[in-house]
C-alpha cells in the first residue's frame, strides 16, 4: 500500500479534496499521512481511519519517505519544497494543485477524461510530477474537450466570467460582505415603496465607491459590478489568466507542437465558486449541429448538452444550478451570423471540483491502480 502525504488539506481547496475522496472512499486504498506548516503534533483530520498526528510540511526528510505528496497548499511551497525533494533524489509522485510546476517539460498536468493517454504516456516514461490546470481551462475542456480531441477546433476565444473562489477564501467572504455593505447602505429607502430607483441606485453606486465597503482583498466593488482583469499583467498585453488559456490547453492535449490558438478575456465577476465561459469556436469543418451534441454528450460522464431553449437554459446553464456539482453542461450551443463553421458555446462549472480537486483525486486513483 503506497504511502501517501497530504499537505494543504486544511484550506479551501484541500477541503474540497477531502471531502471528495472521503465520498469516494479513497483513503481506503492509500496510507494517509497528514502535513501542517502551522500545526505540527495536533491530531489529524477525522477521515474515517487513524491517522498519525500532523508531520512538518517543511520537513524535507520526512517528506521523502512518502510514495506521494498530495500538495494544496499553494505556490509558494511548491517553489520551496519541491526543488529540495528532488535535489535529495526523491523518486516518489508529486501531485500539485498550484501552477509553479505545470509548463516544465518533465511535468504532466492531468485533466484524465480529457487526456488519459498522455497522462499514462507519460507514467511509463517515469515521469513523477503530475499538475492540476488552471480552474477555467479545466473545465472548458471537460465540458468541450471532444471537440478538441475529434480535431474540430481550428482556434477559439473564451470570455470568462470567473467565480470569486478563484481570488481564495478570503475574497468569497469580501463577496458576500460587500453584498451586505450595499444592501444596509440602502436598506431604509428598499423598505420604502414611494422611494425613487433612481435615488437607490445614486446610493447603490455611492456605497460601491465609498470607503465602507470593504475591498481589502479585490482591491475594488465586485459585488454590483465586474473585474475585467485576472492574475498579473502581461508585456503582451493579456493578463496571466488569458496566457493560460492556449498554453495549458494545447500542453493538456500533448499538441504543444502544433498549437491550436485560443485567446479571450478572463472577467471576475460576483459568483461564488462557478465558473462560466462563452466561446466562439471556429470548426475545422461545417459539422451537423447533432454530430456536435453528440460528441460532446459522449465525451465523459460530466459533459452535459442543455438545449439551446430558453426555460431549461436558465434553470440548469447557471452556477446557481451547477455549484457543488461535478456536472460541466455546455449550451447554446448553435451556428453563428458568421458562418456554418463558427459555433457559439457556454458553459458552467464549479472551480473547486474539476476546477481544482477533483484531478488531484483522479491521478492519485490512476496512481494506485484504481482508476
Ligand atoms: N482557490 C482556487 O480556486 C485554486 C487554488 N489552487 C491552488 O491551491 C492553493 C491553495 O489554495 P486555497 O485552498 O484557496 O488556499 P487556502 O488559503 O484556503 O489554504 C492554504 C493553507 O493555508 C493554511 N491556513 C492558515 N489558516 C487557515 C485556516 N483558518 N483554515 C484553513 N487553512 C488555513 C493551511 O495550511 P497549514 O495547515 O500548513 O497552516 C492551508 O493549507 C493556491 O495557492 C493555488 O496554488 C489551484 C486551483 C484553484
Ligand atoms: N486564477 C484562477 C484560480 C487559480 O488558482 O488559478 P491557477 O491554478 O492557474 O493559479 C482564478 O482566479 O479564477
Amino acid at each position: 500500500m503506497k504511502t501517501v502525504g497530504f499537505v494543504g488539506w486544511r484550506g479551501m481547496v484541500g477541503s474540497v479534496l477531502m471531502q471528495r475522496m472521503q465520498d469516494e472512499n479513497d483513503f481506503s486504498g492509500i496510507e494517509p499521512v497528514f502535513f501542517s506548516t502551522s500545526q505540527v503534533g495536533l491530531p489529524g483530520p477525522n477521515i474515517g481511519v487513524d491517522v498519525p498526528s500532523l508531520g512538518d510540511a517543511n520537513d524535507v526528510a520526512e517528506l521523502a519517505k512518502l510514495d506521494v505528496i498530495v500538495t494544496c497548499q499553494g505556490g509558494d511551497y511548491t517553489s520551496a519544497i519541491h526543488p529540495q525533494l528532488r535535489a535529495a533524489g526523491w523518486q516518489g509522485h508529486w501531485i500539485d494543485a498550484a501552477s509553479t510546476l505545470r509548463m516544465r517539460d518533465d511535468a504532466v498536468i492531468v485533466l484524465d477524461p480529457v487526456n488519459r493517454a498522455v497522462i499514462d504516456a507519460a507514467i511509463s516514461a517515469g515521469r513523477k510530477d503530475f499538475i492540476g490546470g488552471n480552474c477555467t481551462v479545466s473545465l472548458m475542456l471537460m465540458a468541450l474537450g471532444g471537440l478538441f480531441n475529434e480535431n474540430l477546433v481550428q482556434w477559439a476565444t473564451a470570455m470568462t466570467y470567473q467565480a470569486a473562489s478563484g481570488a481564495g477564501a478570503k475574497n468569497m467572504r469580501e463577496l458576500i460582505s460587500q453584498m451586505g455593505t450595499i444592501h444596509h447602505d440602502v436598506q431604509s429607502q428598499l423598505d420604502d415603496p414611494a422611494s425613487a430607483i433612481l435615488e437607490i441606485d445614486q446610493a447603490v453606486a455611492n456605497s460601491m465607491r465609498g470607503d465602507s465597503l470593504p475591498k481589502e482583498q479585490f482591491g475594488h466593488a465586485l459585488a454590483g459590478s465586474l473585474l475585467p482583469w485576472i492574475d498579473k499583467q502581461l508585456d503582451n498585453g493579456q493578463s496571466r489568466e488569458e496566457w493560460k488559456g492556449q498554453a495549458e490547453t494545447n500542453k493538456i492535449l500533448g499538441r504543444q507542437d502544433n498549437p491550436i490558438p485560443l485567446d479571450g478575456t478572463c472577467v471576475r465577476i460576483g459568483a461564488m465558486r462557478c465558473h462560466s465561459q462563452a466561446l466562439t469556436i471556429k470548426l475545422t469543418k461545417d459539422v451537423p449541429m447533432d454530430e456536435i451534441h453528440d460528441i460532446i454528450a459522449s465525451s465523459n460522464p460530466w459533459a452535459k448538452v442543455i438545449p439551446n431553449e430558453r426555460d431549461v437554459t436558465l434553470a440548469e446553464l447557471t452556477p446557481t444550478a451547477v455549484t457543488g456539482t461535478l456536472d460541466t453542461p455546455v449550451g447554446r450551443l448553435r451556428k453563428m451570423n458568421l458562418g456554418p463553421e463558427f459555433l457559439n458555446a457556454f458553459t458552467v462549472g464549479d472551480q473547486l471540483l474539476w476546477g481544482a480537486a477533483e484531478p488531484l483525486r483522479r491521478m492519485l486513483n490512476i496512481l494506485i491502480g484504481k482508476l
